[in-house]
């Protein structure tokens, strides 16, 4: 027994050692993400400190396997599996455990942080039976590379001028800002010429030196998943689930799965069209998946990249409607579920699905 526990130990232990060298690539610089391409509708990102579940949950919700151990860094890179819903098929993105320090260049921690960078979704997995803390840390360290979780970008307008000093004006008496403050801060980036015009009166200083760096700056949706809470009370259990855009489960007793995959579909706010060719019914066995807040021209680009050029006119059924069917241009904004027909000004071709 005790040869085999050491055995475990001594291989953990060259995990450890491995992960925390910067690996070749990584450089430890700026960061670069781990070699995986994107593919399908979306990518959700599974970040986590060690051993919380991470790749179990993949294991659950797609059918890549990704090895499941009591030890730290089991998973030492990018795995990507593809989790199906609704039509869709959104990329799974299961990775190695981050630490404490991980923005400054601890691990792989640099690298994970960008493989979040590049997801529509955080699915930050955390430990229900582990302190509350960490929770807390975890979204330090991606603030700490310029990812903002679960905010919009601040309601401020800035635009750098070649003259004219520092035109700064408030639409509203601002609450935490004044303008003496948004000039020192601009000085001190150097912004010398410019316009400001804050729109939020709720505004902070954070906020505002995000827009001043919005070229580092992420936004992303985060959703917060507490696994195993097969191993804790129900008191702790309801008090976790209290806490918002958060959901519970356990992987090991199939509990509060597929809430969490129905909890990302809905953040994700991916849509459903259908289309439909002239005199037959429309195929809702195969959706085309656009953004949320997509329009005709976006069903268009993605059906074919040349099919705009011959557009005419769609028709359109659905909640997007404002009557069925209802003619309308490019910049007609879908709804889910809805059903397009594409007219063309060749021969009024239908659309044809890719
Ligand atoms: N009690 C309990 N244990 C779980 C649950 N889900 C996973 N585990 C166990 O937790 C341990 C770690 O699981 P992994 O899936 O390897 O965790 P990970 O986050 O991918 O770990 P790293 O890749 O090392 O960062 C394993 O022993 C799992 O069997 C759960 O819901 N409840
Ligand atoms: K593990
Ligand atoms: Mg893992």
């Amino acid at each position: 027994m005790v040869n085999i526990t050491e055995r475990i130990k001594d291989k953990l232990a060259r995990l450890r050692a491995q992960l925390l060298e910067p690996g070749p690539g990584a450089g430890g610089a700026a960061g670069t993400g781990f070699d995986v391409s994107k593919s399908g509708d979306a990518r959700i990102a599974l970040v986590g400190f060690p051993s919380v579940g991470k790749s179990t949950f993949l294991s659950k919700v797609t059918k890549t396997k990704s090895s499941v151990a009591a030890y730290s860094f089991t998973t030492l890179t990018a795995i990507p599996g593809v989790l199906e819903y609704g039509g869709a098929e959104i990329q799974v993105l299961d990775l190695p455990g981050i630490i404490e320090g991980a923005a400054e260049g601890k691990g792989r921690g640099r690298q994970v942080i960008s493989a979040a960078k590049t997801s529509d979704m955080v699915l930050m997995i955390l430990d229900a039976t582990k302190r509350a803390e960490q929770r807390f840390l975890l979204e330090r360290e991606l603030e700490a590379v310029g990812i903002r979780l679960n905010q919009e970008p601040p309601n401020i307008y800035l635009k750098q001028k070649k003259a004219g000093g520092m035109k700064i004006t408030f639409s509203a008496p601002p609450k935490h800002l004044d303008e003496k403050m948004l000039y020192n801060i601009l000085r001190d980036y150097k912004m010398l010429n410019c316009e400001v015009l804050v729109r939020d009166e709720n505004a902070t200083i954070d906020q505002f030196i995000d827009v001043i760096m919005k070229d580092h700056r992420t936004y992303i949706k985060c959703l917060y998943v507490y696994n195993k809470i097969d191993s804790i009370s129900l008191e702790h259990l309801d008090t976790l689930a209290r806490e918002p855009n958060t959901v519970v489960m356990s992987c090991e007793l199939d509990l509060g799965i597929m809430d969490v995959v129905d909890r990302c579909w809905d953040e994700l706010r991916l849509i459903r069209v259908y289309t439909k060719r002239k005199g037959i019914d429309p195929d809702f066995g195969e959706a085309l998946i656009v953004r949320n807040n997509s329009s005709i021209e976006d069903v268009c680009d993605s059906i074919h990249r040349t099919l705009k050029e011959s557009f005419k006119y769609a028709l359109v059924w659905g909640a997007s409607a404002r009557h069925v069917p209802q003619r309308v241009g490019l910049s007609h904004v879908v709804a889910d579920e809805d059903v397009v027909s594409i007219v063309g000004s060749k021969s009024g071709l239908a659309t044809t699905t890719k």
